[in-house]
């Protein structure tokens, strides 16, 4: 396919997804199957042409002065790729396959409309009626916040230390260019291409024998501040696909317990595979069964219990800028419910003196401190491990780390902007000897 080619196919995918509000991947993946004739190239520009339209969707719709699939390509074209006027005037010239020439206006829009006095919801790409929540956090920053959120992630590597260490990650893997992580002395770094494309790493030899697993460094940085106790006894209650449980368990350093659970058994499922190949001979996966308690034995015997809650993932946008304009109020306030009751169930397990790590992919207060804050006010046993002494789990990076971040008494604020990775809230909190 041409380059003109895949910008109509852009827009007609996004066409599809904002006329049936389907998520990008579906309507991607049924474009696929209907273009036999498009290779792997192809497939892999038009998705980064979506989602990069996806990413900067009310700042190119701003450009272009509608919100048409059309209008966000093309304004897309000017702010995230940084096409002039006549470079999209040769892409636009209405040969065959290619879009129609460009109109006097969208000449015109093209040539001189700018963000300059756009509002903060459109500088930063996000939803209208997020401006108030994130203005909460970030004050005037926000914008620019945001804007860091409407980038392309990297490519994050962890070196599982059970199977090796990061030399030996890194040259199995010299070919992908690895760099250092900022933060977390486990990642590697990998630059995506030029058109978004990242390497098929999952058939690497060195992700295939459990050497290295895919993580955000910010990810990372929430195990590592977790600060899971070699040999001690771990609980990893939303486990999820594991991501954070292979983390701990090579923190670990395979000894102690660490118990894996999820309320969730499809999602559970792949860590079964998952531990397998990291060679992770600690975890123990209790998986939900009806209406048993699985986890009654571990009452009362936690040193640590890590909660990686389920939230809304505004600190994710980056790798799910769908997600990012289909998020609903009525999801805030379902996510804000369930992180009450899983803190609530979670300090069931902790032991007298042991910790409680909470943990979300979100930016948001009414997910992060606003949460703390209630779980303390309703567990008066509780104390917050301050932010500056939580760091110390990162040696000499921790201090960088906390200059960094965004603090608040009640834990460490990570952003794309900030730490130049994924957003993440992180706070720890102790449980008294007396009864929590
Ligand atoms: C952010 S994800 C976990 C990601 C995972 N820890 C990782 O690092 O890959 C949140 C998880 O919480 C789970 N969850 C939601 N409600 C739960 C509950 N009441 N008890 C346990 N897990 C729950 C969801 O199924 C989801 O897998």
């Amino acid at each position: 396919m041409t380059p003109a080619a895949r910008l109509s196919a852009a827009i007609e995918v996004i066409g599809t997804l904002l006329a049936e509000r389907r998520p990008a991947a579906d309507v991607l993946k049924d474009w696929g199957r209907s273009h036999r004739f498009a290779g792997s190239g192809d497939r892999a520009a038009l998705a980064s042409l979506v989602y990069d339209a996806l990413r900067r969707r009310a700042s190119a719709a701003w450009i272009m002065g509608e919100e048409s699939p059309r209008g966000l390509v093309l304004g897309m074209l000017k702010v995230a790729r940084g096409l002039d006027v006549a470079a999209i005037a040769t892409l636009c010239d209405g040969s065959r396959f290619a879009p129609a020439p460009l109109s006097e206006a969208e000449h015109a829009r093209l040539a001189q409309a700018s963000l300059d006095d756009a509002p903060a919801h459109v500088r930063g790409d996000y939803p209208e009626w997020l401006d108030t929540p994130l203005a909460a956090v970030f004050g005037e920053g926000r914008a620019e916040e945001g804007a860091a959120l409407a980038e392309r992630a990297p490519l994050d590597l962890r070196v599982n230390s059970l199977k090796g260490d990061v030399d030996k990650a890194s040259e199995l893997i010299s070919h992908l260019s690895p760099e250092p992580g900022r933060w977390s002395p486990l990642a590697l770094r990998i630059a995506l291409e030029a058109d978004g494309k990242a390497p098929p790493l999952t058939s690497e030899p060195a992700y295939l024998k459990g050497l290295v697993e895919i993580q955000d460094e910010g990810s990372q940085i929430a195990a590592i501040l977790a600060a899971p106790p070699r040999g001690g006894q771990v609980l990893d209650l939303c486990a999820g696909g594991g991501g954070k449980t292979l983390e701990l368990a090579a923190l670990m350093d395979g000894a102690g317990q660490l118990y894996a659970y999820d309320d969730d058994l499809r999602r559970l499922a792949p860590i079964h595979e998952r531990v397998q190949r990291a060679g992770a001979h600690n975890v123990q996966v209790r998986s939900p069964r009806g209406k048993m308690d699985v986890l009654e034995d571990l009452e009362d015997r936690m040193d640590l219990v890590l909660v990686d809650a389920p939230c809304t993932g505004t600190g994710t946008w980056r790798r799910n800028p769908d997600a990012k304009w289909r998020m609903r109020p009525g999801a805030l306030a379902e996510r804000m419910k369930e992180q009450a009751l899983i803190l609530d169930t979670a300090a069931r397990y902790v032991k007298p003196g042991g910790r409680l790590a909470y943990v979300t992919c979100s930016l948001l207060d009414e997910e992060n401190v606003d949460q703390v804050r209630g779980f303390l006010d309703r567990h008066p046993g509780y104390r917050l491990v301050p932010p500056a002494e939580m760091v110390l789990a990162l040696g000499e990076r921790g201090m960088t780390l906390r200059a960094a971040a965004l603090e608040r008494p009640e834990g460490l604020l990570l952003t794309p902007r900030r730490t130049a990775t994924d957003g993440f809230f992180i706070s720890l909190m102790v449980r008294g000897d007396q009864a929590g």
